[in-house]
């Protein structure tokens, strides 16, 4: 089945990437556009067989299967592009969760889906976030899961959770990041270790830390109680994260609530905002 990339920015990237590096698909299969022309052609560029679309007509006009790999706002120029010439037997899906299957499926005649990754797609790990619309077949949905299973363990959620399950899948990358650069910084800033040895601990650590939950039958809990010692200084170290870290994360949840709240809005302000509606 041939299949659309409209967006090659970060994600976009990522997932033609793995798709390809996992064997999934054929650069022959894809058909790319982006907004600046000269990111596509780079990704072409490097992967030689992909097809640069001249625009987003000419790629849905190619393709079977559409991603949507834009930001929310951008969603309503490239739906007024296609809504033309999609049909009821495209499968479309968006990668982006603030823009709702509802709207989708009344601006596209086509079968819809989100499906929200995240950057450990790269590395074919990480769950992928699988929220089916009301026309795809069941062989469209056991294709999509089989698409993802390439590259991520696709796990089906309900949209009303699509944000925190987006929070803490696609998101959390670069919270965790930001948490352990922070850590190695006041490493350096308190004790005046160098800060390339400081990146290099913690980094190494992650990576261990990964390997541990994953195949080394511990759990988030089961590890810290190997690692607190009785009487010892992670044991006090817990203490004060138990008291000061929790109350972050409330924050933080409320705070991608919040800003999803808001994304919805414009988003549905700005699809909303038409004369014509779709009949499919
Ligand atoms: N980054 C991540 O880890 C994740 C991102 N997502 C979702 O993926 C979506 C994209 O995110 P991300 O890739 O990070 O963002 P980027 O800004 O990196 O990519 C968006 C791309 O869309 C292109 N674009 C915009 N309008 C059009 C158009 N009309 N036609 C063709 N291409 C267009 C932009 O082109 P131009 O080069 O001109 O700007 C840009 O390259 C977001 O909605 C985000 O929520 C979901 C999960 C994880
Ligand atoms: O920052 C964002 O909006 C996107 C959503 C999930 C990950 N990145």
């Amino acid at each position: 089945m041939k299949i659309g990339f409209i967006g090659t920015g970060s994600m976009g990237r990522t997932l033609v990437e793995a798709f390809i590096r996992s064997g999934k698909l054929s650069p022959q299969d894809l058909y790319i556009h982006n907004r600046t022309r000269a990111k596509a052609e780079l990704l072409a560029s490097e992967y030689p067989g992909i097809h640069v679309a001249a625009d987003n007509r000419e790629l849905v006009r190619q393709t079977r299967c559409i991603f949507l790999c834009m930001k929310p706002g951008e969603f309503r120029r490239v739906l007024e592009e296609i809504r033309g010439c999609t049909t009821r037997d495209h499968i479309v899906v968006s990668i982006t969760s603030p823009v709702m299957i509802q709207d989708l499926e009344e601006w596209l005649p086509a079968k819809i889906a989100k499906i929200i990754p995240s950057i450990t797609h790269a590395i074919f790990s990480g769950n992928s976030l699988y929220i089916p619309g009301s026309r795809l077949t069941t062989d469209d949905q056991a294709w999509l899961k089989d698409l993802f299973s390439a590259i991520s363990s696709p796990l089906e959620v309900d949209e009303r959770h699509a944000r925190i399950a987006s929070d803490l899948a696609s998101c959390s990358p670069a919270f965790f990041a930001n948490m352990m650069e922070k850590m190695a910084d006041a490493a350096v800033e308190e004790t005046g270790i160098p800060r390339e040895s400081a990146i290099s601990l913690v980094t190494q650590m992650a990576q261990g830390l990964g390997r541990l939950l994953t195949e080394g039958g511990f759990t988030l809990h089961t590890l810290q109680q190997r690692v607190a010692v009785p009487g010892g200084i992670t044991r006090e170290g817990l203490e004060l994260l138990e008291k000061e870290v929790s109350p972050i994360f409330h924050r933080l949840i409320q705070l991608t609530h919040n800003k999803y709240e808001e994304d919805i809005e414009k988003v549905q302000k700005a699809l909303n905002n038409r004369v014509e509606k779709n009949v499919p």
